[in-house]
This record gives structure tokens, sequence and C-alpha cells, in this order.
């Protein structure tokens, strides 16, 4: 494991799971075009390097929001870790900490937020929250992530219903195994369902503003007119996200719509950026198009599911390492450097 590359993970993951989910994992919507996108795209792009620079020391950390990053790499969040792993969301913090990158838990998770924080008290945590229709209970969940001691609420707004998964389908996956659950969503004596609900409207934005302080980070932001919109509702940051395309289907690569949105946004807050982040050099096209950090969801799973928290630890210090190398390569002392004319697009 210690010198697998991520396809090496994937591939021992793949072996590991349950062959439904792996396919829950690893698949997209409908024919899976954004999600073979969101990589492909990233290899179209041409990165020019920088000569004769006199790098001397590397500097990779940013601050988000007032929590702190390693690298500019964080944990997406995704739903359902105890499906890779028993200790699912509790080793996944761990890693996460010990790599000193923020991790973005999935209000699906297996693990309760209350017990992600305490497996792992040194963990950046943010939480991942789909606004439920009902509001005195997405109230209690945030009040609960607030409790847990995470930094930021991170929106997702691209998943009014769920993705057409033509895999989960054929598969028959609609459910958790008997003995795991979405504990967060544990209400007195029942556990309440995901909604994926199309109700929320800017408006919910407005009403989360009032009802916490924690910053607000919109997450799945893919059309410029949005982001402009975010800005005016208040968002502290915004994801540029498709889901990994699990959700609509055709919509372009995440690092294909970057530029305009960064361009949209102005620099009034940040842009972050999920879709295809396989390797450190996909991590310093998005930087360098104008997001302040990426994330990753299925390389962690992958992580996950062939080696548990170690696992996840050594997906995150591959994609670190591979950051620091490609950074000396293009001539870059610091993450900050990276600039749109490092960037060759396909004429
Ligand atoms: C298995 C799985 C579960 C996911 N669950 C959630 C979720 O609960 N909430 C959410 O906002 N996004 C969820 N996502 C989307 C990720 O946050 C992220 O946008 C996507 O995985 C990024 O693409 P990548 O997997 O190519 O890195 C999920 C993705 C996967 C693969
Ligand atoms: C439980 C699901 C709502 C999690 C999700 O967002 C996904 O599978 O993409």
């Amino acid at each position: 494991m210690e010198r697998w590359t991520l396809r090496e993970f994937e591939a021992a993951a793949r072996a590991r799971l349950d062959p439904a989910h792996y396919d829950y994992f690893a698949g997209g919507a409908g024919d899976e075009v954004t999600m073979r996108a969101n990589e492909a795209a990233f290899g179209r792009l041409g990165l020019l390097p920088r000569v004769l620079r006199g790098v001397t020391k590397l500097e990779t950390d940013v601050t988000l929001l007032g929590s702190h990053a390693a690298v500019p790499v964080l944990v997406a969040p995704t739903a359902f870790h105890r499906l890779a792993d028993p200790e699912g969301e509790r080793a996944t913090a761990r890693a996460a900490a010990a790599a000193e990158t923020i991790m973005i838990v999935s209000m699906a998770a297996t693990v309760a937020i209350e017990d992600v924080a305490a497996a792992a008290p040194e963990a950046e945590l943010w939480f991942q929250l789909y606004v439920q229709p009902d509001l005195a209970f997405t109230e209690r969940l945030v009040r609960r992530a607030e409790s847990a001691g995470c930094k930021a609420l991170v929106v997702t707004a691209d998943s009014p219903v769920m993705g057409l998964r033509e895999r989960d389908l054929r598969n028959g996956f609609d459910d958790l195994p008997a003995h795991l659950c979405c504990e967060n969503l544990r209400d007195g004596d029942r556990v309440r369902p995901v909604v994926m609900s199309p109700e929320p409207s800017w408006e919910h934005l407005g009403l989360l503003r009032e009802m916490t302080s924690l910053p607000i980070v919109l997450k799945g932001v893919t059309h410029p007119a949005d982001a402009r919109l975010a800005l005016g509702h208040g968002v502290a940051a915004i994801m540029v996200s498709n889901h990994g395309g699990r959700q609509l289907d055709t919509v372009p690569a995440t690092i294909e719509l970057l530029p305009e949105i960064a361009a949209a946004v102005g620099g009034a807050v940040p842009v972050l950026l999920d879709g295809g982040v396989r390797r450190g050099t996909d991590v310093l096209k998005a930087l360098a198009l104008g997001a302040v950090a990426v994330a990753v969801g299925r390389p962690v799973l992958w992580g996950l599911a062939a080696g548990g928290e170690r696992g996840v630890a050594r997906v995150l210090g591959l994609l670190r390492a591979e950051v620091e190398h490609a950074l000396t390569l293009c001539g870059c002392a610091s993450v900050h450097e990276l600039e749109p004319g490092m960037v060759r697009r396909p004429c």
C-alpha cells in the first residue's frame, strides 16, 4: 500500500467491496458523461512550467474561512463510509487530521457528527447539509454541527432530486444494510430518510444565515449567473461541483467551468472545486485557473475501502507529495504563485 498509486487503491477497493457498494461509490448518473468528463478535461489541459526561479522552500498551506489546510486538497463530503470500513467516517477524520486537511462530513454519514469529532479532536471539520423541508429539523442539524465544532456549513444545491444512477437501479441498491444508518438523521427513536428536495430556494440561504453564524459554502454551482446570485446572498465561499457526475448528466467538467465562475466571483469570496481531481497536476491546474483549493471524493473512498484510516492517510499523502513535486517542476515556491498563464487550453 505504501507504494500504490491512486489507480491501485481503486483496484484494491473494487476487489474488497461488495460489487453493489463499489458501483454506488464509483458510479455516476445517466451515461456517466459528466463523470468521465471531469477526469478527462484535466488531461486535456497543459501545464506550462517556469524555469530558473530558485525555489528553495515550498509553501502549500491555505487558510479557508478560518480553517487551516496544509495542502489545498480537502476531503469532499461523501455518504456511507461504513460501507467501506467498519470505522467509517471516524477513520476518514483521523486520516484527514493527520494529513492536516479539512474534512467535509456528509449529512448522510454513517457515524454521527459528534462521534466523528470525538474520534479526531484535531480534525478541521465542516458539515455538509441538504436543506431538509422540515426546517425545524434542519435547524437541529445545524446546531449539532455547531456544537460538534464544525467550522463551516456546506450547503449542497445541485440535488433537488437524486440523480438517475443506473448502476444502483440495476443492482437494486436503494438502502443501507440493516446494521447501518445515517446517524445524523436520528430523531428520537426513528431515523429520518435523507430528503433531496426541489423546495429550497435562495430564500433558504437567508434563513440559514439567520440560523447560524457559521460561514456558508454553496456547493454545486456550475452556472456563472448562480455564482453572482450566491454573492448577493452572502455566501462565504462557492464550490464549483457537478457532484462528481452523479446528478445531472452532461453538465460540463468542473475544470472547464471554473474560469468563468472565477471571473464572475472576481475574488469576492474563495472558490473551491471538486470533480475528477486525481493527480497533483490536476490540483495545480485548478489553482492556476482560480480555485483556492480542491476537494476529492472517490479517491478517499478508495483509500478507506482498501486500507481504512491508513489507506485514506496514504491517498492524501500521495496527493500532497504530487502537489509538492508538480509545484517544484513548475518553478513555484508557493501555491499562490500559480496563475492562468501557466495553463494551456487545447486550441
Ligand atoms: C459515493 C459518493 C457519495 C457522495 N455523497 C455526497 C453527499 O452526501 N453530499 C454531497 O454534497 N456530495 C456527495 N457526493 C459528491 C462529492 O461531494 C463530490 O462532489 C464528488 O465526489 C467529487 O468528485 P470526485 O469523486 O470525482 O472527486 C458524493 C460522491 C460520492 C462518490
Ligand atoms: C445519500 C446520498 C444523498 C448521498 C449523495 O449525495 C450521493 O450519493 O451522491
